[in-house]
């Protein structure tokens, strides 16, 4: 425990992550650090009430070299917007204990997932690397940002959820609102795309997700070479719009990154791009809603220090 690369540590749990399991994982994360004294050399944890208060305790937290955030990829997320919110030299390095429902930026990390005794096991064993960031009109993301029917289902996700009327979750809850939202079907929302030096592009948007690490949704590998050490960001986009069947079966193989071979769809990497939608489309950044036309997404290389495996 002495090598443990922690220091003052301050975890922001999501009690409500879930389905509520957060609050168990974050009693147990309470009683290991107030056991295991060598695993930090001084802890914190506080619970948040409601959303918005893991981005302001995150940014506000002082004299603490660790932050570990403890819930979904929604609370992960709203803690890496609060540590990006400040200055660069005065940034704790950032940990996770994954108790979410998708919970895709522990499978990037491969954090144990709903496991916190062996997330805490691995972040006392860790090592620190500098990982990268997206940038979307001034939002960062640490996994994933999408638009149009792959983000109208992780929204339909999100809100089954919350009002309760599923007790799926996961990949499973993925799958039934992907069918529900592909069976409702769409002509698309028509973007003008431009990535990096390359000619813009007139994209008639179905599917369009922007990743720092492979997966959303609970596991789909849309851009399976996304690496969030290589500076840059991985698109998957489609380049024509494809029957509703066609459109299924490759929501199928995308599960396991398999869809890349299609010729639908197109996937490359980037530093910066621009999309300018002709509507607003469904859009969602790491499962949180978006609005809006016109988007500027750019990357953050080795914006943030992170404990891994
Ligand atoms: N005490 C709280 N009560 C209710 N909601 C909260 C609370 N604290 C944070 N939230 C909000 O809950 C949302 C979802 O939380 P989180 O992502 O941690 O879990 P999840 O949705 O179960 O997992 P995942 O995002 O991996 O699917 C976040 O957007 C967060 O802002």
């Amino acid at each position: 425990m002495g090598t443990s690369p922690l220091g003052r540590t301050f975890v922001i749990a999501n009690p409500a992550a879930n389905r509520g399991e957060g609050a168990e994982g974050a009693a147990f994360v309470q009683r290991f650090l107030d056991s295991y004294r060598g695993a930090t050399t001084a802890h914190k944890l506080i619970l948040t009430k409601a959303a918005g208060d893991a981005q302001n305790l995150a940014r506000e937290a002082q004299d603490f070299d660790s932050v570990i955030a403890l819930g979904g990829d929604g609370v992960i997320h709203e803690v890496v917007n609060g540590l990006m919110e400040r200055d660069a030299n005065d940034r704790p390095q950032l940990g996770i204990v994954p108790m979410g429902s998708g919970n895709d930026f522990a499978r990037t990390l491969g954090m144990a997932i709903n496991d916190p005794s062996r997330a805490l096991a691995q972040l006392v064993r860790g090592r620190v690397t500098p990982l990268e960031v997206g940038r979307v009109n001034g939002v960062y993301f640490m996994e994933t940002l999408s638009f149009g029917m792959d983000a109208a289902i992780a929204l339909d996700t999100v809100k089954r959820r919350q009002e309760e009327t599923t007790s799926q979750h996961g990949e499973g809850l993925f799958i039934t609102s992907g069918i529900r939202i592909f069976s409702e079907g769409s002509n698309g929302w028509p973007c003008r795309a431009r990535f990096d030096e390359r000619p813009e592009v007139t994209l008639p948007t179905v599917i369009f997700a922007v990743q720092v690490g492979p997966t959303y949704g609970g596991g789909f590998a849309i851009c399976p070479d996304a690496d969030p050490s290589d500076g840059l960001l991985d698109v998957c986009y489609n380049v024509k719009i494809p029957s509703r069947p066609w459109l299924l079966s490759l929501l199928g193989l995308a599960r396991f990154g398999r869809h890349t071979g299609s010729s639908c769809v197109n996937l490359l990497k980037f530093t910066h791009a621009t999309m300018d939608f002709e509507t607003q489309p469904p859009c969602q950044v790491d499962g949180e809603e978006l609005c809006g036309t016109y988007f500027e997404v750019d990357v953050v290389p080795k914006a943030l220090r992170v404990i891994v495996p």
